[in-house]
């Protein structure tokens, strides 16, 4: 899959590296990238780099304030960099500017904790919606939608109001929300803050699944247990600084 139907990633193809490169193979690159945010001159990232590569499952850790919310916001656009330059499948990201930022997060599936799914819609239509505002033809809808809810284990589950679902269960529809549109980059902040460990870790094996089928995947995490079950490259962050990259992964703070 990873060069196949992920390609529609890459939209402007004069700035991009050569296929089958080094570079090629990266989805994310933050070279020397600092953050400073105006209001308070809190310096959020300070000259960080790193590179994670198409396919990945790359756990984010780092106490309260560390940046980890900071480095996600920066791959949507939601933050601009104060310094150094981002790569996000080989493309800087100051190439997506005003009607392109659209074109980005199109790409990009999102599990955010404020990510809060729609109170009157099913859990079909939470799904389809995401379909819908990537203009995705309507006659694709139920295929894609069922497929999402049953990656999450949800397809009993369909017509369901967020209401009737448990927090776990609402969680899983967020996953498939942000799956169904088959994104290349998947990016998850604390993606189990609210859940219990059951349910934590069913979430975990779903975001494995997705990363499996060729999804890049982030997750920002403080859960020590389960970054120590399920291991990833793990990277941690310190005031903004990579202090350590562990490829097989664990829990060093
Ligand atoms: N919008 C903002 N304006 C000003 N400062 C901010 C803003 N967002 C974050 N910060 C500050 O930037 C630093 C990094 O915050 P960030 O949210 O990236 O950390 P985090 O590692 O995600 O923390 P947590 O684990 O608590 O979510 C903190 O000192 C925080 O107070």
């Amino acid at each position: 899959m990873l060069g196949g139907e992920h390609d529609f990633f890459f939209i402007s193809t004069a700035l991009l590296p050569a296929r089958g490169s080094p570079e090629e193979r990266r989805m994310i690159e933050f070279s020397r990238v600092s953050l400073k945010y105006a209001a308070t001159q809190t310096l959020a990232l300070d000259d960080l780099s790193l590179t994670i590569r198409k396919g990945e499952f790359v756990y984010l850790v780092g106490h309260s304030g560390a940046g980890k919310s900071s480095f996600m916001n920066i791959i949507l656009k939601r933050a601009l960099p104060t310094g150094g330059e981002v790569r996000v499948a080989g493309q800087p990201l100051s190439h997506y500017r005003g009607r392109r930022t659209p074109q980005l997060r199109r790409h990009i599936g999102t599990i955010f904790q404020d990510n809060l799914l729609l109170d009157h819609l099913s859990a079909y239509d939470n799904v389809a919606f995401a379909l819908r505002v990537t203009g995705v033809p309507g006659r694709e809808w139920p295929g894609r939608v069922t497929a999402a809810l049953r990656t999450v284990g949800l397809e009993h589950k369909q017509r369901t109001l967020p209401v009737q679902l448990s927090l776990g269960e609402q969680q899983r529809v967020a996953i498939a929300r942000a799956i169904v549109s088959d994104p290349p980059l998947l990016l998850a902040d604390e993606p189990t803050g609210n859940l219990d460990p059951d349910n934590s870790r069913e979430v975990l094996r779903v975001l494995q699944q997705v990363n499996l089928r060729g999804t890049t995947v982030v997750v920002a995490t403080h859960a020590r247990d389960l970054v120590e079950t399920f291991r990833h490259r793990t990277l941690t962050l310190r005031r903004g600084r990579l202090v350590r990259d562990d490829a097989l992964g664990g829990y060093a703070l």
